[in-house]
């Protein structure tokens, strides 16, 4: 199915026709781009807009509806002069319509007067998705509460004739409400921590993309809003933007970690008559964490089996608590760390890793402040900072000398689950 998209290029990758197209393929659906301005942007700011000329938006449209059979369109960025083309060359169609009028950086894209034309023109017959702020310059109503936003879904659609309205609440309280059919619906969401640019882009043409498939529209409108907090979890850091790629690249990247931790435990547990003795007393576990910080682990850890070693459980999506905090902490710092592993104290282990040239570092937990040690967790996360901060490098080994009930620990750590393992056999001496 074809999904038409009008919209801007925002030559920095982040929002935009980029978003649109990347939005509308995720979701298996054939993205028709129709380009209406050029921006010249980057994550920091927007530098300014070439508008491409009514006319040629115009054409563009025809040739793609006389051959696609299209019945929605995601209508993003648009300039004044064009807002009267779009109007008319996209009669018949479901209109998602996103009114692009500042960037979340300041740009102001549509002039006051633009604005005007805008919802004369495009709001009636189309679904708006405002922000907050688009929405108060929109409908004048001041919003700072979900009722304020009921009040505000009314005005777009009883005062300036919208099909249906939904005011996204990322900016306020991360419910969304939407107007539709003479009721409104809450959707209510959580703060989701990540890139934010590009959500309306994402939003809008998610919605277009759910609508085409035939869902009817309170359900578009929260299966948008499930897509978009992925969109922003997987954050493109490139871009500084939101990743509309997520599932897919998550699911491919889960796959590849997987089996990489999969082949390193194989690997150790081959030398583990040799490893045996520096297996933790409460286990050792072997983590591995993904461009987008999932970790993977062992699930029940690895522990002294007989003479030799063996993994308690499968390689598993966030099978280690302890590891994935320290991987975590330590890819702050050092984001192409990638692997850790957890191995019993010894000070010939140490001594040898020095001899080796690794960098060593160490945590005291005697240091640990008081709100810290209170709390349930966070040691982990201060014990790497701290020997992070101590070695003012990046500790290829870090280890602690325990504490009352706390077993001391060496943790190794690498750029992948194979540098970790050719790390600890040169330990052992394996
Ligand atoms: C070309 C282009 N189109 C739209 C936007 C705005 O993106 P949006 O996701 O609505 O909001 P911000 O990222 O600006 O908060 C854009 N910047 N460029
Ligand atoms: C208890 C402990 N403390 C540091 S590493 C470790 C073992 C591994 O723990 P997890 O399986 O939670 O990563």
């Amino acid at each position: 199915m074809a999904v038409l998209i009008i919209a801007g290029l925002d030559t920095g990758g982040g929002a935009g026709l980029k978003a649109d197209i990347e939005t509308v393929s995720a979701l298996n659906e054939h993205p028709l781009p129709v380009i209406s301005a050029i921006t010249y942007q980057n994550p920091k700011e927007v530098r300014g807009i070439f508008p491409v000329p009514p006319e040629v938006i115009g054409e563009q449209v025809r040739a793609v509806r006389e051959v696609f059979d299209v019945t929605a369109v995601k209508i993003g960025l648009l300039h004044g002069g064009a807002i009267d083309v779009v109007a008319e060359e996209t009669k018949g169609l479901t209109r998602v319509l996103d009114p692009v009028i500042a960037s979340s950086s300041g740009f102001q894209f549509l002039s006051p007067e633009d604005v005007d034309v805008l919802k004369k023109k495009l709001v009636p017959g189309s679904i708006v998705t405002p922000n907050v702020p688009e929405a108060e310059a929109l409908t004048g109503v001041k919003i700072s509460s979900v009722g304020d936003m009921k009040k505000a879904v009314r005005v777009l659609v009883e005062e300036l004739d919208a099909e249906a309205a939904v005011i996204k609440g990322g900016h306020l309280n991360f419910t969304d409400v939407l107007y539709w059919d003479g009721r409104d619906f809450e959707f209510p969401g959580e703060s989701v921590k990540g890139f934010t640019h590009g959500t309306g882009c994402a939003f809008s043409s998610a919605l277009a993309t759910f609508i085409a498939k035939g869902l009817e529209l309170p359900r578009a409108v929260e299966m948008a809003k499930r897509f978009v907090e992925g969109a922003i979890m997987f954050s493109n850091r490139e871009g500084k933007a939101v990743n509309p790629l997520w599932e897919l690249q998550r699911d491919a990247q889960r796959w590849k970690a997987m089996r990489e931790l999969e082949t390193a435990v194989d690997k150790l547990v081959k030398t583990g008559e040799l490893l045996n003795r520096y297996i933790a007393e409460v286990g050792t576990n072997f983590a591995l964490a993904t461009d987008f910080n999932e970790v993977f682990a062992v699930k029940g850890r690895i522990v002294r089996y007989g003479k030799t070693i063996r993994p308690v459980g499968l390689v598993e999506l966030n099978a280690s608590d302890h590891l994935r905090r320290a991987l975590l902490k330590m890819r702050e710092f050092y984001p192409e760390v990638r692997a850790v592993i957890n191995l019993r104290y010894s000070e010939e282990l140490v001594e040898r890793a020095e001899k080796l040239g690794l960098k060593v570092s160490f945590y005291d937990r005697r240091e640990e402040p008081e709100e810290v040690k209170r709390a349930e967790r966070g040691t982990m996360e201060w014990g790497i900072e701290s020997a992070v901060r101590r070695l003012g490098e990046k500790p290829d080994v870090v280890y602690h000398l325990g504490d009352w009930g706390k077993e001391p620990m060496v943790l190794v750590f690498g750029g992948n689950a194979e540098e970790v393992v050719e790390r600890v056999h040169r330990l052992i001496e394996a």
